[in-house]
């Protein structure tokens, strides 16, 4: 068996749909959890020494036996495909990587708005919801309820979870602690469903119990 190593901040973050997936698959792995960044430009001594040595200078970073995979989305792959949750034809496997990379053209809208709720100007706050996080949001929505209209399983993809699922669920909760998710409207009982059946899978359960809590 190989021995696994992912660096992350200790935040969920871009690292916790692997963490889960390791979970999922019963496989060990060392969860190495880096004080969270001060903010972008500001790092820590530890992440400070650490970024030159990593592939691309970001993390997360998974060490597989001494060999680095970088970016979140590759290596999501990488453990989807090794322990089965990577979708089971090639037309499933493609649209899994559609579905997040879906989610991906999100995070630039996100993450203005994460910055503006930092900045606490509220002003800023509404117009970030308005021009581009909101409509960002609705659309990505809108896809997603489309998708889980049409699916007989639940998940996203075929008929079993996949790392698709993972990553979907995982933004869901993020998006409900920054307080632009309401799990108690009707609107969103599909996703709030979807996301309930995620984390009802007994290792997803309990993993998500067990976890250091963090908003993002
Ligand atoms: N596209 C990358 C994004 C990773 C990323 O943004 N990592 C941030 C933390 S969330 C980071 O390492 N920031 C520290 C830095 O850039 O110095 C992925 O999906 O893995």
């Amino acid at each position: 068996m190989p021995q696994y190593k992912l660096t992350y901040f200790n935040l969920r973050g871009w690292a916790e749909p692997a963490r889960q997936l390791f979970k999922l698959a019963h496989v060990d792995f060392e969860d190495v959890r880096l004080e969270p960044l001060k903010s972008v430009e500001n790092g820590t001594p530890e992440w400070e020494a650490l970024k030159p040595k990593t592939p691309f200078g970001q993390l997360p970073v998974l060490n597989v036996d001494g060999f680095d995979i970088p970016q979140s989305a590759a290596i999501l792959r990488y453990l989807g495909r090794k322990f089965g949750y990577a979708g089971k034809t090639p037309e499933e496997e493609a649209w899994v990587d559609a579905m997040v990379d879906q989610f991906k053209d999100f995070v630039t809208p996100l993450r203005q708005l994460i910055m503006a709720q930092r900045g606490g100007n509220a002003e800023e706050i509404e117009k970030v919801q308005r021009e581009t996080f909101g409509p960002a949001r609705d659309n990505l929505f809108k896809i997603l309820n489309g998708i889980l209209e049409k699916s007989k399983s639940g998940f996203l993809v075929g008929d079993g979870v996949t790392w698709a699922d993972l990553v979907i669920a995982d933004i869901i909760t993020t998006m409900e602690k920054l307080g632009v998710f309401d799990v108690t409207s009707a609107e969103n009982k599909k996703l709030t469903d979807f996301r309930e059946k995620v984390n009802s899978i007994p290792e997803i359960k309990e993993h998500n119990e067990q976890r250091p809590d963090s908003v993002v």
